[in-house]
């Protein structure tokens, strides 16, 4: 099974929001990762089948999705960023409702209503009004009606945001699980722990474009000798802040600071070199980024 996005655009007047992106999707978990703004959204509505691009097209198979038409739609489970619930319906009817929509049978939709309460822990709530739901739990019904058709492609967009730290481990185990039984999800975040320990891939995407993709192990090679440690006094924090790209840092006892940064040579007398993290690499690709990691 193979998602080919081959040489697409997006193009609004004279800005282009997605330019000659090309990628092959195999099974597995990918990560997209970008900025706000990146185009991440726009490529995911044209791999969706529900904006179609300027120019290029994607392949299901070698097939057109637009050729596929009905069927691509059947293999296939989408989660928007701006998710339209029916507020006066509860969990269970919405469900059955859109397994009805997704063409399940009677009985299908009854066991895999059963499997995906209890899976999102959402068990409890299934007779609540979906109005009554906290903004975390609506994203979990939202991940269970992308995932009734049991999709061999699945297709989420910041399917973390509202959800609690808790909340997100037992998603991405959920994922880890599901890519396992040959199916591509693909997921777009700016949250990068999000992707680091379960995507098999990763594609960055920056004003349109791929920036890199690859492995994990692979587009770390990118800030390979880059990453660095070191410890500074406390009072010194401001004025290396300044200088430096800092990932993060910790406190030590002694009023001393202990610092992760990105430079091209040592900032700081005695530091020591770091295996990179794909959190590195992010930094370094979005440096503006860093301060909408901190506010989270
Ligand atoms: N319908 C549209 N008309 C004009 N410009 C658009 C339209 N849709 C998106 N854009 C522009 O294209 C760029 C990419 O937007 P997109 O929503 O795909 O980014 P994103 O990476 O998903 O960001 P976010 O996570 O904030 O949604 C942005 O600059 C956006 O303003």
């Amino acid at each position: 099974m193979e998602l080919t996005i081959d040489q697409i655009w997006k193009k609004y007047k004279d800005k282009a929001a997605v330019s000659q992106v090309s990628l092959k999707l195999t099974p597995g978990v990918w990560g997209l990762l970008g900025a706000n703004g990146a185009g991440k959204t726009t490529l995911m509505r044209m791999v969706a089948g529900i904006l179609k691009p300027t120019e290029g097209r994607v392949l299901y198979d070698g097939i057109s999705i637009q050729v596929l038409g009905e069927k691509y739609r059947d293999i296939f489970g989408y989660l928007p960023q701006e998710f339209g619930f029916y507020p006066e319906f509860t969990v269970q009817d919405y469900l059955e409702y859109m397994a009805v929509l997704k063409g399940l049978t009677k009985k299908e939709s009854k066991r895999r209503i059963e499997e995906l309460l209890e899976n999102m822990s959402l068990a409890e709530v299934r007779k609540k009004k979906i109005i009554k739901l906290s903004g975390g739990m609506k994203r979990r019904v939202g991940i269970a009606q992308a995932l009734l058709n049991e999709p061999e492609v699945l297709i989420l967009d910041e399917p973390t945001s509202g959800l609690d730290p808790g909340e997100r481990v037992r998603f991405r185990n959920l994922l880890s699980e599901f890519a396992s039984h040959d199916r591509i999800v693909l997921i777009s975040t700016h949250i990068v722990s999000d992707v680091e320990y379960i995507a098999t891939c990763n594609a960055v995407m920056k004003d349109g474009r791929i920036l890199a993709s690859g492995t994990t192990e692979e587009l770390v090679t990118m800030v390979e000798g880059k990453v660095w440690t070191g410890s500074i006094p406390m009072e010194q924090l401001a004025k290396y802040e300044r200088k430096l790209q800092i990932v993060n840092l910790k406190n030590e006892e002694n009023g001393m600071v202990s610092i992760r940064y990105l430079s091209e040579d040592p900032g700081i007398a005695d530091s020591k070199k770091e295996v990179p993290r794909l959190e590195d690499l992010y930094l370094w690709l979005f440096p503006e980024d860093r301060f909408e990691k901190e506010a989270e």
